[in-house]
């Protein structure tokens, strides 16, 4: 039986966020890779809301990367699936379970959605790297010729799922992360894979990232990548606790409070919805009257 969906974006990051509550199955694969199929549904992630399994939470999140792996955190998808739920419920605080932890999120009178992230974890066996590295400030990690690597000695933290910061000092925008970021997602160093991301410090209040996501490429947008530059930037001092993180598709604002919990903020847009089939991903829009501003 057919589900309800909704394209949306946070930041430009591509998300569908699918309805699944009272079923019992989630998004198939064949399902993903119709969809990626179609320019109008093609995605970063797919967020399968489901109902909850642990009490005290809202729903359980299912979340699916475009290659059909899944992921245990998404900060964007988080904020797009709090609008949807809001917009249908009026209610503006959730928790959600999610493959990588309980997550709680609010929608405030402006638009601007709120996740908790969680705490961030930097030990090398919860990355987890492949070896054991005492400082994961900087792990011996490289790219490029041996005498002049153009990327190297990458932080690496994990948000619920595993995040690579190479650090630069100059345009984000300048470096081939398209050739480099398959090579470095499945580095054997990074057993689980990684998220690697680009990041230059321009404030102490300040970062610009670029990141290739794993399981789904270059993305306009990756909230979890924020999150691993902020902890990772700040945990050196290279800026306070809260913090600016531009992404190509905005901005979002960033907290790494004392309590070691990480709150990032930014929007979330709905494009349009519709019905799918989640086992086919055989869709059609629902709701022609109400396109994207
Ligand atoms: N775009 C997401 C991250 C999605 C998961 C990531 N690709 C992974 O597999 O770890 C975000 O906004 O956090």
């Amino acid at each position: 039986m057919d589900v309800p969906f909704a394209k949306m974006n946070g930041l430009g990051n591509r998300i569908i966020v699918a309805d699944m509550r009272g079923r019992g199955d989630s998004v198939s694969r064949q399902a993903a890779v119709a969809l990626n199929a179609d320019d109008a549904t093609r995605f970063d992630q797919i967020m399968a809301i489901h109902d909850a399994r642990a009490d005290g939470t809202d729903h359980y999140i299912d979340i699916l990367n475009s290659d059909g792996s899944h992921a245990q955190a998404c900060g964007n998808g988080t904020r797009c699936v709090v609008q949807a739920l809001s917009a249908e419920t009026g209610k503006a605080r959730f928790t959600f379970q999610t493959p990588g932890g309980i997550l709680s999120a609010e929608e405030h009178s402006d638009g601007m959605i709120s996740v908790d992230m969680g705490m961030p974890r930097f030990r090398w066996d919860q990355i987890p790297l492949a070896e054991e590295f005492h400082d994961t400030t900087g792990i011996e990690l490289q790219i490029g010729p041996i005498d002049a690597p153009v990327l190297h000695t990458p932080s690496v933290a994990n948000i619920g799922n595993p995040h690579a910061v190479f650090w630069v000092d100059a345009d984000v925008q300048t470096f081939d992360l398209v050739r480099f970021g398959p090579l470095l997602e499945s580095h054997p160093i990074f057993p689980e894979k990684a998220n690697i991301s680009i990041a230059n410090v321009v404030a102490r209040d300040h970062l610009v990232i670029r990141t290739w996501e794993r399981g789904a490429g270059l993305t306009e947008a990756c909230g979890s990548a924020a999150c691993a530059a902020l902890v990772c930037a700040a945990r050196v001092d290279k800026t306070d606790r809260a913090a600016t993180v531009t992404v190509p598709g905005g901005d979002l604002k960033l907290e790494w409070r004392e309590d070691n919990h990480i709150i990032m903020t930014g929007p979330a847009e709905w494009e349009f919805s519709g019905v799918l089939d989640p086992q086919t991903g055989q869709w059609r829009r629902d709701d022609p009257g109400r396109e994207a501003k």
